[in-house]
């Protein structure tokens, strides 16, 4: 598999090129294709087999399986056995997003269960304080690396307060397939999305146009022309796709949007 940096290297849009004025950027230009990764988080646990089925039979890209320890946020929900039972009845691409305090513990664990994208928090790491937008920390950069060397693509996610400067010295080393930006504080789905937040993405577009921008958290019909301007092309939504009377048809709005804003190519 190829990294993100490896890709903007093959297509001559290295990762270290002057960032293009936001206004600017070419129709399209290398933004990855839209992904709908509905959140798992939403849907009835009690049939999720079935429900992970139902979902990706309707057009889902991906699917997303929030991974919450009752620490580093305050809910719990499941863990890699779940993983491997789903993975049993579903050959889908698992988007494991990682909310958890200690996220090198359970890299061998998600790499086995089958997942695919293992997305760790940067703060659960290393102390934001500590962080700087120049250089990589060890711990994280380790860990990015551990997570490609089992077999899995690295992602990392960003609370709504983690400035997206932060994350930049791991794209630029190429040891990420994808950045996570939390329009919600972690831990619950059905929250109201936090359009702040959602502004993190515009200079990792301009800067990464090849790379896997990820938004999450109070996503639905209602925010999604915001998230898909800011350049995201990875859209989570839980309560919007599993509580819709019609879930496919909001799988199908959510990619309209993004690719419609793909084919502008600005951001905002
Ligand atoms: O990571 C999450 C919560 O921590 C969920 O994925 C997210 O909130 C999705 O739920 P909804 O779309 O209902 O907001």
């Amino acid at each position: 598999m190829a990294s993100v940096t490896e890709s903007l290297a093959a297509n001559g849009n290295g990762a270290c090129a002057a960032a293009a004025p936001l206004d600017a950027l070419p129709a399209g230009r290398d933004r990855p294709a839209a992904l709908i990764s509905p959140s798992i988080l939403s849907a009835d646990f009690a049939t999720l087999a079935d429900e992970c089925k139902r979902i990706v039979d309707l057009g889902a890209d991906w699917l997303h399986i929030d991974v919450m320890d009752g620490h580093f946020v305050p809910n719990l929900t499941l863990g890699a056995p779940v993983v491997a039972c789903l993975r049993k009845h579903s050959k889908a691409f698992f988007d494991c997003h990682l909310m958890v305090s200690d996220p090198a513990a359970w890299v061998q664990d998600f790499a086995k269960a089958g997942a695919d994208m293992f997305t760790f928090h940067l703060e659960a790491v290393a102390d934001v304080a500590d962080l700087s937008a120049s250089s990589a920390h060890p711990a994280v950069a380790d860990l990015a690396k551990a997570v490609r060397a089992a077999g899995m693509q690295a992602g990392v996610a960003l609370k709504p307060s983690t400035p997206a400067e932060l994350v930049f010295p791991y794209i630029e080393a190429g040891l990420l397939d994808l950045v996570l930006v939390l329009t919600v504080n972690p831990g619950f789905g059905g929250q109201k999305f936090m359009e702040d937040a959602v502004s993190k993405c515009a200079p990792l577009r301009a800067k990464f146009p090849g790379l896997h921008i990820e938004v999450d958290g109070g996503v639905g019909p209602s925010t999604i022309d915001a998230v898909a301007a800011a350049g995201a092309n990875v859209i989570v939504a839980g309560s919007a796709v599993f509580g819709a009377e019609r879930p496919g048809e909001v799988i199908a709005t959510l990619r309209s949007s993004v690719e419609r804003a793909a084919a502008v190519g600005a951001v905002q």
